[in-house]
C-alpha cells in the first residue's frame, strides 16, 4: 500500500528562541538551519523578520537551503491597512519560501489581545494570507490557541481555520498554544476539522505543558493531520514545543507509522539526529539531557547485571531500537549494579582481552563494589575505571610518586586596599629518581593544586600540555560528621578527547587531588608516555 507523506516543519530557530534561556545569534541559526536540511525537514522556520535585527539580517539574503526558509510573523494589525503595517511589510520583504502567520482563532482572545469584534478578525486572517499568497510564496496559518478555542466555540474556531483555508494558506496548523489539551481531546477535535478541511492541508503545533507535547502530535496524525511542527530537543516557550527528536525517530521506526506515512527522512540521515541534537546544546552551553529518549547518553546504557548479560547474547533483549538507527551507541555501564558482564563488556571496549573464567574479573567486580560502597561512581568516570583495571590486569608504569602536597587559602588587603582572596599551593613529587617542587597559584585552592601538580613534570611535562580540566563536579555522600566528599572531574585534551576521573574522601582537597592525578595518568597511559628508567 502507498505511504502517505508527512510534511515535517522545525521552529527550533522561532518559537525556540521564546525558551527561557536561549539567544541565538546569527551564526548559531545558520548552523542550527544547516543540521536541520541535512536531517531533511521540510521547512525551517528561521524567525521573525521585523521582531529583532538579528531575525531581520537572517532573512535579508536568500538562505538557500533545500527545507523551505520559513519566515513568521502575525496577521494585520486591526485598525491598519497592510501597506501601514511595518511588522507584515518586514515579512513581506522577506527573503523566505514561504510564511508562517500566527493569527487568532478563540473568540476570547480575540476580544481581550485584540479588543476587536470577531468579523474583523475574519476579515484580517483573509486579507493577510491573501496578501502573502499573491507575494508569491507559500503561506500557512497558525491558528494561535485552536483547541481552547474550539472548546469554547468550535464554529468560531473553524471558521478561522477556513477562512485561512479558502483564503490559498498551504496549510492550516492548529496550534495548542497554552498546552493544556490532552491527546483524547486532540484526536477528537482534529478528526472534526478535517471533516471541513482536507487533512493534507492540516497541520498540528503543540506545547507541552502536560509533558504530551509527542502524544499529541501523534495523535493529530492518527486523526488526520499530515504536518508535525515541533523543535530539537523539544525546547520552547515555557515548557517547551513538541520534541522532534523523539518524533521523527518513532515516525521513521515504529510500526503503524513507519508503514503508513513516509518523511522526507531517510534511514541515512536519521543517524545524524543525534548529532544535531548535540549540537544544539552545545551552541546553547547547556549539558545534553542524558535522558532523552532515543538520543540521550543513557537512552542505550545498559547498567544493571541481568539486562548487560542479555544485552550482549542480543541487544533485542533489552533495546526498543537499535542505537545506532539514530546515531546513538550502546553503553555498557560498570556500577555496583552490575556482574562479570558489565566488567568484561567494558574491558573489551577499552581493548582489554581478558577470559570469562579469569578469577581476575570476579575480583574487579568485588572491588567495584567495594569502592562504589564507599562512595566512588564508576559509571560515570570510566577513565578511573580503566586504570583501576589495568592495574589489576597489567603492569601499569609509575610515572611519578607525590611525596606531599600543599595548598594555602589567604584573605587579605591587597596594596590597593581591596580584599582578596589569594590560593596557592605547593606538590613535591619524585619523577625518575629527581625531586621537584612546583608551585601554583589560581582562583581557588583545587584549580592553584591543579597548576602545581601540571606545572612540571620533567619528561613526562609534553604528555600534558594541552590536558584541560573542563569540568569538576563535587558531591557530599552522607550528612553529618562522617560526609565523604566525590569528585568528578572532566578533562579535555588537544585533541578534543574528554574523560572523567572520580576521587573520594573525607577532604574535599584530597578528593579533588585523587581525581586530578587519574585524570594526569589516564593520559600518560593513552598517549602511551614510557616507564621511568
Ligand atoms: C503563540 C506565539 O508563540 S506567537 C509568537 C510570539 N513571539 C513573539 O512575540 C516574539 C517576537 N515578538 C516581538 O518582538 C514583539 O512582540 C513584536 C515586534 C512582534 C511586536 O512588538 P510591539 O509592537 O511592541 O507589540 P507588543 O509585543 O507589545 O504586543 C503585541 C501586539 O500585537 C497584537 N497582536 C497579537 N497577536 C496578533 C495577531 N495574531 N494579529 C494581529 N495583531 C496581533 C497584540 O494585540 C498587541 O497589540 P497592542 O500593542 O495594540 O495591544
Ligand atoms: C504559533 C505558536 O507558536 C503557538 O500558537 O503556540
Amino acid at each position: 500500500m502507498a505511504r502517505e507523506t508527512l510534511s515535517l516543519y522545525d521552529t527550533t530557530l522561532r518559537d525556540g528562541a521564546q525558551t527561557h534561556g536561549v539567544d541565538f545569534s546569527l551564526d548559531d541559526k545558520l548552523l542550527i538551519a544547516e543540521q536541520l536540511d541535512k536531517l531533511g525537514l521540510d521547512y525551517v522556520e528561521a524567525g521573525y523578520p521585523g521582531a529583532n535585527p538579528i531575525d531581520t539580517e537572517l532573512f535579508s539574503e536568500d538562505r538557500k537551503v533545500g527545507a523551505k526558509v520559513t519566515a513568521f510573523g502575525m496577521t494585520k494589525r486591526p485598525g491598519r491597512s497592510i501597506s501601514n503595517d511595518p511588522g507584515f511589510q518586514a515579512l513581506l520583504a522577506a527573503e523566505a519560501d514561504a510564511i508562517c502567520l500566527v493569527g487568532k482563532t478563540w473568540d476570547f482572545h480575540v476580544d481581550v489581545a485584540l479588543g476587536i469584534t470577531l468579523e474583523e478578525n475574519l476579515a484580517g486572517i483573509k486579507e493577510s494570507v491573501e496578501t502573502v499568497v499573491a507575494s508569491g510564496r507559500e503561506a500557512l496559518l497558525d491558528c494561535e490557541h485552536f483547541f481552547d478555542g474550539y472548546k469554547a466555540n468550535p464554529d468560531y474556531a473553524l471558521a478561522c481555520a477556513k477562512t485561512a483555508y479558502d483564503a490559498g494558506a498551504r496549510w492550516v496548523v492548529l496550534c495548542d498554544t497554552n498546552g493544556g489539551t490532552l491527546p483524547e481531546e486532540v484526536e477528537a477535535i482534529v478528526a472534526e476539522v478535517v471533516a471541513h478541511i482536507p487533512g493534507d492541508h492540516v497541520g498540528i503545533h503543540v506545547h507541552n505543558d502536560t509533558d504530551n507535547g509527542v502524544a499529541n502530535s501523534l495523535a493529530a496524525v492518527r486523526a488526520g493531520a499530515r504536518q508535525i511542527q515541533g523543535t530539537l530537543n523539544g525546547i520552547g516557550e515555557r515548557c517547551g514545543n513538541a520534541n522532534l527528536t523523539s518524533i521523527i525517530p518513532t515516525l521513521l521506526l515504529k510500526s503503524g507509522y513507519a508503514d503508513r506515512f513516509e518523511t522526507k527522512i531517510t534511514p541515512e540521515k536519521l543517524t545524524t539526529l543525534t548529532h544535531a541534537s548535540r549540537i544544539l546544546d552545545e551552541m546553547l552551553n547547556q549539558a545534553p539531557d542524558r535522558h532523552a529518549p532515543y538520543v540521550g547518553e543513557a537512552a542505550f546504557a545498559h547498567k544493571g547485571g541481568i539486562h548487560v548479560s542479555a544485552v550482549k547474547k542480543d541487544p533485542r533483549t533489552y533495546e526498543h531500537v537499535p542505537p545506532e538507527s539514530v546515531g546513538n551507541v550502546r553503553k555498557l555501564l560498570v556500577s555496583n549494579q552490575g556482574g562479570r558482564s558489565n566488567i568484561l563488556a567494558e574491558l573489551e571496549s577499552i581493548g582489554l582481552t581478558v577470559s570469562k573464567d579469569d578469577p581476575r574479573v570476579g575480583r574487579l567486580v568485588e572491588l567495584v563494589k567495594e569502592r562504589e560502597a564507599v562512595g566512588y561512581a564508576y559509571e560515570a568516570a570510566e577513565a578511573s575505571f580503566e586504570l583501576l583495571a589495568r592495574r589489576m590486569l597489567e603492569t601499569v608504569p609509575q610515572f611519578f610518586d607525590i611525596d606531599s602536597f600543599r595548598v594555602m587559602v589567604e584573605r587579605r588587603h591587597n596594596a590597593l586596599g581591596e580584599l582578596v582572596t589569594i590560593s596557592e599551593a605547593t606538590v613535591k613529587a619524585r619523577i625518575d629518581g629527581d625531586s621537584v617542587m612546583s608551585v601554583g597559584e589560581g582562583n581557588g585552592p583545587i584549580n592553584a593544586l591543579d597548576n602545581a601538580l601540571r606545572k612540571d613534570l620533567g619528561p613526562y611535562q609534553s604528555y600534558i600540555d594541552d590536558l584541560k580540566l573542563v569540568d569538576y563536579k563535587v558531591r557530599i555522600l552522607t550528612g553529618g560528621t562522617d560526609a565523604v566528599t566525590r569528585v568528578l572531574v572532566e578533562s579535555r585534551d588537544g585533541e578534543g578527547r574528554r574523560w572523567f576521573t572520580v576521587g573520594v574522601s573525607p577532604n574535599i582537597v584530597d578528593a579533588s587531588f585523587e581525581a586530578l592525578l587519574d585524570s594526569i595518568n589516564y593520559k600518560l597511559i593513552r598517549d602511551g608516555a614510557p616507564a621511568p628508567s
